[in-house]
């Protein structure tokens, strides 16, 4: 019977099965039916996707992410912090302080420890881009990108923003009455967005402190969206509420990110990262 070990982590609530690709032999054709089995809830673990820690011939490690829907993601920000952990712990790395990299970039992380274990994981995700045609989004070229989208007889303002992959960080009064589910699934598929879009709804609050809900492109709301804190903290330094090298606590629904955009240009993001379970998923 076809098999592979597992392990269940989330970072904040964005939760994902984790497969050691240095044991595990899953075949590259299989992958995105595997991420769309193990995630489904009913029949199979229940997961936002499957994220593989791979071999890397420039990094320690690499990361490959799948979302619910079976499509292959660039980057993942809960996603790097538990890889972070799961690399040290299971000794793939000798040092607290390593690099991950990614289908976008690599990124240097740092483990902090507590009797051991990881408990906390600081990752230097790179520089945000705001070049519209990057992100991607269409349209004619902007430096810093901005648009709005036509909702329900009402105009919606947003700033595009990649970190690895494309964001659309929309600021609202109350995050409470945030359209998460109805707006959300709209401009994710909205024809602006050629590789479709990851969509933040953020209410900004005094004292460096955002307010956050996200509705993750392929895998639809999640607790938490590591690459979608960056952009929402970096959207509004360059809005100007902000300011460069202040951390910025962001409020997601799992819990809190801290991100601090540094004056050389790097965006620093630090957080939880948690082992839930182990087991072996039958195909
Ligand atoms: N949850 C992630 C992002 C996962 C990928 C995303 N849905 C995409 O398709 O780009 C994070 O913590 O950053």
């Amino acid at each position: 019977m076809n098999s592979f070990r597992y392990t269940k982590m989330h970072g904040l609530g964005n939760n994902y099965i984790y497969v050691n690709m240095f044991e595990e032999n899953l075949k590259e054709e299989d992958l995105s039916s595997i991420a769309i089995s193990v995630s489904n809830i009913h029949t199979g673990i229940g997961s936002d996707g499957m994220i593989l820690i791979c071999p890397s011939d420039v990094a320690d490690v690499k990361m490959r992410v799948f979302n619910n829907d079976g499509s292959e993601a660039k980057n993942c920000g809960n996603g790097l912090r538990c890889v972070a952990k799961y690399a040290f712990e299971h000794a793939l790395v000798k040092d607290t302080n390593f690099k991950i990299e990614t289908i976008s970039n690599i990124v240097k992380a740092i483990v902090h420890l507590e009797n051991d274990a990881v408990s906390l994981v600081t990752i230097n995700m790179g520089e945000p881009i705001f070049q519209r045609s990057l992100i991607p989004i269409s349209g004619e070229e902007q430096e810093f990108a901005k648009d709005q989208i036509l909702f329900e007889d009402e105009l919606h303002s947003f700033i595009g923003v990649s970190m690895g992959n494309p964001h659309a960080v929309f600021e609202v009064r109350d995050i409470k009455n945030a359209p998460l589910t109805t707006l959300g699934p709209y401009v994710e598929k909205h024809e602006l967005f050629p590789e479709s879009v990851n969509v933040e709804f953020i209410e900004c609050l005094p004292h460096n402190e955002i307010n956050f809900v996200v509705w993750e492109r392929g895998s639809g709301v999640t607790q938490a969206c590591g690459t979608g804190a960056c952009a929402a903290a970096v959207a509004m330094v360059q809005e100007g509420k902000y300011n460069k090298d202040e951390p910025i606590t962001v409020h997601l629904q799992g819990g809190d990110l801290q991100i601090t955009w540094s004056s050389d240009g790097d965006v620093w993001m630090k957080g939880p990262a948690v082992t839930i379970t182990e087991g072996i998923y039958y195909l």
